[in-house]
């Protein structure tokens, strides 16, 4: 494999729709890096559900630990720089986003599949850490999802974009704690500009809608694709 194709095959979107079963295929390359660093994370997202949702009578040697923890990774880690990839998709770049990077413990994360007609499906269930009013997910939660849904729908067709316009209808609360799907996929394509729409449900209930306008960067099509975004 040459190291272009190599690079393909790790970016987000590569994954042919058309080979997709029932169940969908997984849209984001698997990174259970060797270093730990996915673990990591998915740990951290267990510390951060248990601190939000729990009432502690003292923690102050959790504090020392989890200080000495974080003294330790600023000495050790090397810091991602966005400006050392310019690129959509890869690794580095998709690892730290807060809704679908499985490096950053701010992620739920979501684990998008995608089907044969590249719609982009996504079940979950979000903790307290996302609750806005009591038992329900934030709707700026909410937002933050819709908008990587699109995003991911346009992957899956091929196509990036700049969320330039985003309405959302928020039609009935969305429960914490239930099993949630994000479907999405993208409507149409006039020059720069994408159309994707997408829904969420709880069960059979509509919880919210979305409609979204993304503007692909300049600069970002074939021989210019692994150029800086510029927007
Ligand atoms: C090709 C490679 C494919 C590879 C695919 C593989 C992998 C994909 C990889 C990763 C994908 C993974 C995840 C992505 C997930 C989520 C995406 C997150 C998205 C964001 O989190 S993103 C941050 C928030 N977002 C911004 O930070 C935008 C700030 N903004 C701007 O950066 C500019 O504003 C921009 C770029 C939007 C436009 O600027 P611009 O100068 O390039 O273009 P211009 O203004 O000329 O507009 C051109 C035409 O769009 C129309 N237009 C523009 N804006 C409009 C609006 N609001 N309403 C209605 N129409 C509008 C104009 O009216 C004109 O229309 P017309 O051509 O018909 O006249």
């Amino acid at each position: 494999m040459t190291a272009s194709n190599e690079a393909e095959q790790n970016q987000v979107g590569t994954a042919d729709p058309a080979a997709a079963s029932s169940e969908g295929i997984p849209l984001l390359p698997q990174d259970e890096t060797p270093s730990g660093s996915t673990e990591l994370a998915r740990e951290l997202r267990r510390l951060r559900g248990l601190v939000a949702g729990s009432v502690y009578e003292d923690v102050h040697d959790a504090v020392r630990t989890v200080r000495e923890l974080a003294d330790h990774l600023e000495a050790v880690g090397k810091p991602v720089r966005p400006k050392d990839y310019g690129t959509w998709g890869t690794p580095e770049h998709i690892g730290a986003n807060p809704a679908i990077g499985q490096r950053n413990p701010v992620s739920p994360p979501l684990e998008p599949v995608v089907f044969p007609d590249a719609t982009v499906r996504a079940d979950l269930e979000l903790g307290i850490e996302y609750q806005g009013p009591p038992g329900c997910v934030h709707g700026g939660i909410v937002a933050l999802l819709f908008d990587e849904m699109l995003g991911l729908a346009n992957a899956a067709s091929k196509s990036v974009g700049m969320t330039a316009d985003l309405r959302i209808t928020y039609s009935s609360p969305t429960p914490l704690y239930a099993p949630l799907r994000f479907e999405a996929r993208q409507d149409r394509v006039e020059g720069r500009k994408i159309w994707a729409s997408a829904t969420l449900h709880a069960g059979n209930t509509l919880c919210a809608s979305a409609e979204g306008l993304f503007v692909e960067p300049c600069g970002i099509r074939d021989h210019e694709r692994s150029r800086p975004i510029e927007g």
